[in-house]
């Protein structure tokens, strides 16, 4: 009965508020990891919940076993223990209320009373004391648990291919297992819950089967109408929170951008900012609609399931009323029994609240162990050949390269050699694969086809780690790290201890050593506003500290694709005359993306790139001499743009402030 709640409850979306329509088109439904397991938790009844248990617990208990086997063997004995401890309290009273109830004078029936009520008395002070120690080794064990799921995840993030990433569904799966290390330590702190209440819930069944075996039947019939409530709240409130969640995300989407500094300005000069405000509110009271619909709904279920475990109870006190008037029970053991009852109502309502949770949680940490196996599978290879010698010098042969699922080839049949110590160039139009091809030169993209080889060890078979060790990037987009700024020109060489001097060293190469050292922290400012000791640098700024970071890595192959985008005229100069003192010791090669023709003039090589495929190489001198050739035209085109002799006159407009003087 619960699940199909839960479905009628997927389906109940609130309505469309006129901003979702006018923002949105419709509702902003998220892609998250929570919204790909809506409909499995919707779905989900009691009992498959229930069945899943015994592998959910061991599931987790293998994790457990691995970090800390001897913790998880304290805390399991500390479980059966305190379930123990449950049986003897209930025993221990019985025993208390046989003494109590029977005839004779009060002192000696006390008297009587007095082991049995220091075993009720230990009982519970041992439960006490073993709940201590479940906490504190929950303590110990969690903790490891959460760090060893992180490292193995993220770990195994680091390794994989960057094809696998760039693939839609691979990624989307590798990406859902982040949730999974969170969950790993909420899982176990539900099993933990769980089991306790299985314990002590054997243990108040097996006292109430030795009072009378009805009494078990009568727990049953308590209990089932209150599971049914708990999960039938349950599966609404998953539902409402996901109804919820879309919303309140769609909100945060919309106010987010107010808080920006960089959007401040459209905020308040178009107006943008009134209009997120009144669609939050628009939406905001569309969610409270939702809200309050739900909440009535799941007031109706209780008062419907407190009704039936109502009846059930007052039906299981008339049998007990029978049992002591007809059947001969003793009053203690009716006494007893009221108390069990009782104590596993409570236990169930727990157990039904933590398997419910464990379930959500189960989702997300299957989809953890699924990611990390699906990303080794995917992981850079981690042996191989070694790429030996001094320098480097790349030969791609019939290289093709597609994007897993796109529909055409970014590289078609490429066939060049980036010899070593030389400034190669890749220029090419828009979108003609110049950073596909430096991604594959870098060793980042495995060819769909052919080969690329270093030093003469190709590409499947080499050591990946050390084809890497040979390359330093500086990419388009220059890597922003939230840390000082003497760290972002660190991380470029991350495997080896940072050494200062070699990071100042660089910063002055790439002429950034001065803007940093003004900063008010100099060195250890962090490159992110919104921290102490925080500062904004400016693109052109970020794209030296990419330089410094590149210089910074000292490899023999530098690929640099558009280093000079967020520059100014002054400063691209002097970073291209940088770039070619680099070749002088004969071993580095600098390998240059760029559109700014009059840069690639210099280049020992030049690579033109068309539509995936490569049309021209040669020297600035052999591409110019090509009549009709690409590098040609594109030269031609940029040199003309330069040649600024016939600027437009200001239009004339009569009486304007720029009238040109009329000619006497
Ligand atoms: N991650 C990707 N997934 C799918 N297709 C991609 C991806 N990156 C690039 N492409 C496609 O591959 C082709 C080559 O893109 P690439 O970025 O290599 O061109 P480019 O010459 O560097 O362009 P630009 O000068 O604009 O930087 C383009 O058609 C592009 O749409």
């Amino acid at each position: 009965m619960e699940s199909s709640s839960g479905g009628k409850q997927a389906g109940n979306r609130a309505p469309l508020s006129s901003s979702e329509k006018l923002l949105f088109s419709g509702a902003l439904r998220h892609d998250q990891a929570w919204a790909v397991h809506e409909d499995p938790l919707l779905r989900m009844s009691f009992w498959s919940m229930a069945r899943q248990f015994p592998s959910m617990l061991g599931l987790i208990t293998r994790v457990a076993w691995r970090e800390d086997p001897r913790a998880l063997i304290v805390l399991m004995a500390a479980q059966l223990a305190s379930g123990a401890m449950s049986a003897f309290l209930l025993v221990a009273t019985n025993q208390v209320l046989v003494h109590l109830f029977a005839d004779g004078p009060t002192p000696e029936k006390l008297r009587e009373a007095a082991p049995a009520l220091v075993l009720a008395g230990s009982s519970s002070a041992g439960s006490v004391l073993l709940g201590c120690l479940i906490v504190k080794t929950e303590g110990r064990l969690y903790p490891k648990i959460e760090l060893s799921c992180t490292t193995t995840y993220y770990g195994m993030m680091t390794r994989v291919e960057m094809s696998a990433m760039e693939d839609k569904d691979i990624h989307r799966r590798l990406a859902l297992g982040r949730y999974g290390t969170d969950a790993v330590q909420r899982m176990l702190s539900n099993a933990v819950t769980i089991t306790s209440g299985l314990m002590s819930l054997g243990a108040a069944a097996v006292v109430l089967a030795a009072l009378h075996p009805l009494l078990v039947a009568a727990l049953v019939l308590i209990a089932v109408p209150r599971w049914w409530g708990a999960v039938v709240v349950m599966r609404r409130a998953y539902a409402s929170r996901h109804v919820w969640i879309d919303h309140r995300r769609a909100v945060d989407v919309l106010l987010y951008p107010i808080t920006r500094a960089d959007a401040t300005p459209e905020l308040r000069v178009h107006g943008a900012g009134r209009l997120l405000l009144r669609a939050q509110e628009d939406m905001g009271r569309t969610a409270a609609a939702e809200k309050a619909r739900l909440a009535g709904a799941e007031a109706r279920t209780e008062i419907v399931a407190a009704a039936l475990s109502g009846t059930a109870r007052i039906a299981t006190y008339a049998m007990l009323w029978w049992l002591l008037v007809a059947g001969g029970m003793p009053l203690a053991a009716a006494g007893t029994a009221v108390l069990a009852i009782r104590n596993a109502t409570q236990y169930l309502n727990q157990i039904v609240s933590q398997l419910n949770r464990m379930c959500e949680e189960s989702l997300y940490l299957s989809d953890m162990n699924d990611s990390v196996e699906l990303g080794a599978r995917h992981a850079i290879p981690d042996r191989g050949a070694s790429v030996e010698g001094e320098g480097v010098e790349v030969v791609l042969s019939d290289v093709t390269f597609r994007y897993p699922g796109a529909d055409r080839d970014a590289l078609q049949r490429v066939s060049l050699t980036v010899p070593k110590g030389k400034v190669v160039a890749l220029v090419g139009e828009n979108g003609s694969g110049k950073s596909t091809l430096a991604g594959v030169i870098s060793g980042l993209y495995l060819p769909t086809a052919g080969n690329v080889s270093y030093n003469g060890v190709g590409i499947r078979e080499a050591d990946r780690r050390s084809v890497f060790d040979r390359i330093a990037l500086l990419p388009q987009e220059v890597g922003c790290w939230p840390m000082t700024v003497r760290a972002n020109v660190h991380i470029g060489d991350a495997d080896r201890p940072l050494v200062h001097e070699k990071v100042e060293a660089a910063a002055e190469r790439a002429d950034i050593r001065t803007v940093v050292e003004e900063l008010p922290h100099g060195w250890d400012s962090i490159a992110v506003k919104g921290f102490q000791r925080g500062v904004r640098l400016s693109g052109g700024q970020w794209q030296r500290i990419g330089v410094a970071r590149a210089l910074y890595r000292e490899r023999d192959l530098l690929i640099v694709d558009e280093p000079t985008a967020a520059l100014d005229p002054k400063a691209e100069i002097d970073m291209f005359e940088s770039l070619r003192s680099f070749t002088d010791d004969g071993v580095t090669t600098v390998l240059l993306i760029t559109h700014r023709l009059a840069a690639t003039a210099t280049a020992d090589v030049i690579h033109v790139l068309d539509q995936g495929r490569l049309v021209e190489s040669g020297s600035h001198t052999d591409l110019m001499a090509v009549t009709g050739g690409h590098y040609r035209e594109m030269y031609e085109l940029q040199a003309a743009q330069y040649k600024t002799a016939s600027v437009p006159p200001p239009r004339k407009e009569a009486g304007g402030p720029f009238e040109a003087a009329p000619d006497d």
